[in-house]
């Protein structure tokens, strides 16, 4: 059994590139007001070391994701933290990219094969000084060490459809953090959905890692065998400790604490039996008779607070911490046009995989560019086509391109897909935006000029190439705003539901201020002429379609004694639509195009800024009153921001 606990801190090298990782008296509170200042985690104090796995175990609820994201500086803005955490004895933000992370979901690209999103991971992290035969080389290694060979063509699948098993995904999760083999790494219930053959096969590979790298996991129920390869444990419950020190010790701290693990009993089984608190069962104590669970979780942990093992963890951290070691620097990554490149190719492989993104609204465009092209069939040039035209263009720009909400559940995966990623340090918000951007336009391109051609064409609207182009060049212009915009609703609401609702809203209110509904000049002045009009770009929209459409344009009007006038289009749109004609339609072109530029970037600031406003927005509406956390009692520090 592995057992490092009583080595000597400069035996472990601080200089040699390894992360020495303490903390001391750490506190978390729940912040929300819900929660009123709930303790999460109560005083804890521990090290992880490298070239060894440190197990963190405790029954279900006991804070074991919570003290592994407050370590890996995650901590979300629902909590409060105190207490030092430490780096190589500096007090070092983690930033993205320093670590690797292994979430408890497993937050993956459904519609990809096991290959492709390894392969695709391995490009995006690995750094552009290796060749690519060597990227895949690492990734078939990788692969083939976490049993995956077997599922490599198989898709991941998730809300999608049903792809490969939980334990595998868990699997892949693991695969794409251990392909930079970083220093310093997290994993959150690496072995949950896993048989027991594969969670020692897993934990055996990991644990087979250790040399020079520090490794920290929270588990839920490891057997024997999987207990045996680990070098630490840190017993929780209730967010206390109960035991910290060598795995191997646990067994005797138990039993000296009157609570010896029977014989043949797997070792983690007796300990969380014996400290879970949620099922109140009376436990044997030695000779002493039964105790509640409660007594006993308060016997061991002032057991644990009076042993060796406590002095040991203590005096180990302040060994650690006395000498400032080398600060823990960011792994080297592919470059920003690699990454760009890479994401471009995965998000429009991703696309043309997924039916929901693009295939079935092109589907559902082209019926309605049927259903457009027989109601308006050969509209023709009376006066009575005015209506028809101005209808039939009010209904392209707004409504179809309203129906790109339909993609909503599509963006909100690849976001989470991106947060996850980005939290992970594989890319950064800037390739995201124009790998999304770029990937999108060719299918944007086709969704806008399949029904367009067969609606522009029934319908009978103005003759001439030009034209043509115009009007799928503005439907193409304003399906990119749609989406941009539905981008940056899916980057600021919590959940998907939300965010149609909001995304259709906002639309609508546009929608209503275009200036077709209620013309321009008899719009209210105040909101909905001033600024929402102009904001809106339906207006820009339905000026240029119906400058494209009526600049140029005789309508012929009869009257009663059948006398045919002809009346010029720029007097229509002046005079019945009230348009601005101080401008061309390409000027509204244009306006639309800086519109998509302006929606693209803020989509990207507000990605960029996601992990910073939100936290803030949500701690402004949610936060405790000062008195609701004893403040006074410890001062908190944000170690994790
Ligand atoms: N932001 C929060 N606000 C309020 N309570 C929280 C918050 N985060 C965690 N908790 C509570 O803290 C406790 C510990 O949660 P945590 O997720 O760390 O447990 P865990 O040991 O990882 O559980 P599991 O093994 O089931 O994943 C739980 O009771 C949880 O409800």
């Amino acid at each position: 059994m592995p057992n490092q606990g009583t080595k000597n801190v400069v035996e472990l090298l601080p200089k040699n590139g390894g992360v020495f990782l303490t903390w001391e008296d750490l506190w978390v509170r729940a912040s929300n007001m819900k929660d009123g200042g709930k303790a999460i985690l109560k005083g804890l104090t521990g090290y992880a070391r490298p070239g060894e796995l440190l197990a963190i175990m405790g029954p279900s609820g006991c804070g074991k994701s919570t003290l592994l994201d407050t370590i890996a500086g995650r901590l979300g803005s629902s909590t409060r933290q105190s207490g030092d955490i430490l780096i190589n004895g500096r007090k070092q933000t983690l930033a993205y990219g320093t670590s690797a992370y292994v979430t408890q979901d497993d937050t993956l690209i459904a519609t990809l094969t096991v290959k492709e999103a390894i392969y695709y991971s391995a490009e995006l992290q690995l750094p552009n000084s290796m060749p690519k035969s060597e990227k895949k080389e690492i990734a078939d290694i990788t692969i083939k060490e976490m049993g995956l060979q077997d599922a490599m063509e198989t898709r991941i699948g998730g809300w999608s459809g049903k792809g490969i098993s939980g334990g595998q995904k868990r699997r892949v999760s693991i695969c794409m953090e251990f392909l930079t083999r970083p220093k310093l790494l997290f994993l959150d219930e690496p072995t949950s959905g896993l048989d027991s053959a594969a969670s020692y096969y897993v934990m055996k590979t990991i644990a087979s890692r250790c040399k020079g790298r520090t490794i920290i996991a929270s588990i839920h129920q490891p057997s024997a065998e999987v207990f045996s390869l680990f070098h630490s444990l840190c017993l929780l419950s209730s967010g206390r400790t109960v035991y910290f020190g060598p795995a191997s010790a646990a067994i005797e701290f138990f039993a000296l604490s009157g609570f010896p693990c029977p014989t043949l009993q797997n070792p983690s089984d007796h300990f969380l039996k014996t400290i879970n608190s949620d099922f109140d069962q009376d436990i044997e104590e030695g000779s002493t008779g039964r105790k509640s669970t409660e007594e006993v979780i308060n016997i061991l942990v002032k057991s644990y607070k009076s042993s060796d093992k406590y002095r040991a963890v203590q005096s180990q951290v302040a060994e650690i911490c006395k000498e400032e070691g080398e600060i823990l620097e960011k792994r080297s990554h592919s470059s920003f046009t690699t990454q760009s490149l890479v994401l471009t190719r995965r998000s429009f492989v991703n696309m043309s995989y997924d039916l929901g993104y693009y295939w079935l609204r092109l589907a559902v465009y082209v019926v309605i560019a049927i259903g457009l092209g027989t109601i308006y069939y050969d509209v023709g040039f009376s006066t009575a086509s005015v209506q028809a035209r101005g209808t039939m263009l009010m209904f392209v720009a707004s409504f179809i391109t309203f129906m790109a909400i339909g993609g909503f559940p599509s963006f909100v995966e690849d976001l989470k897909v991106f947060q996850q990623e980005k939290l992970n340090g594989h890319y950064g918000s800037g390739s995201f935006v124009i790998a999304n951007t770029l990937s999108a336009m060719p299918y944007l391109l086709l969704v806008s000029l399949i029904p367009g051609v067969i609606a522009y064409f029934l319908t009978g609207l103005q003759n001439g190439l030009e034209h043509f182009i115009y009007f799928v060049l503005v439907l193409f212009t304003c399906m990119m705003l749609v989406e941009s915009l539905m981008m940056i609703v899916a980057s600021i609401v919590p959940n998907f539901l939300m965010g149609i609702i909001t995304g259709a809203g906002i639309q609508a209110l546009m929608i209503l201020s275009g200036g077709f509904f209620r013309l321009p000049n008899d719009l209210p002045k105040p909101f909905w002429k001033y600024p929402l009009h102009y904001v809106a770009f339906h207006k820009y929209a339905f000026e240029g379609l119906f400058k494209n459409e009526l600049e140029g344009l005789k309508i012929h009007n009869e009257d009663k004694l059948g006398k045919v006038q002809m009346i010029n289009g720029e007097d229509i749109l002046r005079n019945t639509w009230q348009m601005n004609m101080d401008y061309s339609k390409w000027a509204d072109l244009a306006i639309l195009l800086g519109m998509v530029v302006l929606y693209r970037l803020l989509f990207l600031l507000f990605v960029k800024a996601g992990e910073k406003v939100k936290p803030a927005i949500r701690r402004a509406f949610i936060s405790t009153s000062p008195n609701q956390i004893n403040t006074a009692e410890r001062p908190f520090d944000e170690f994790a921001t």
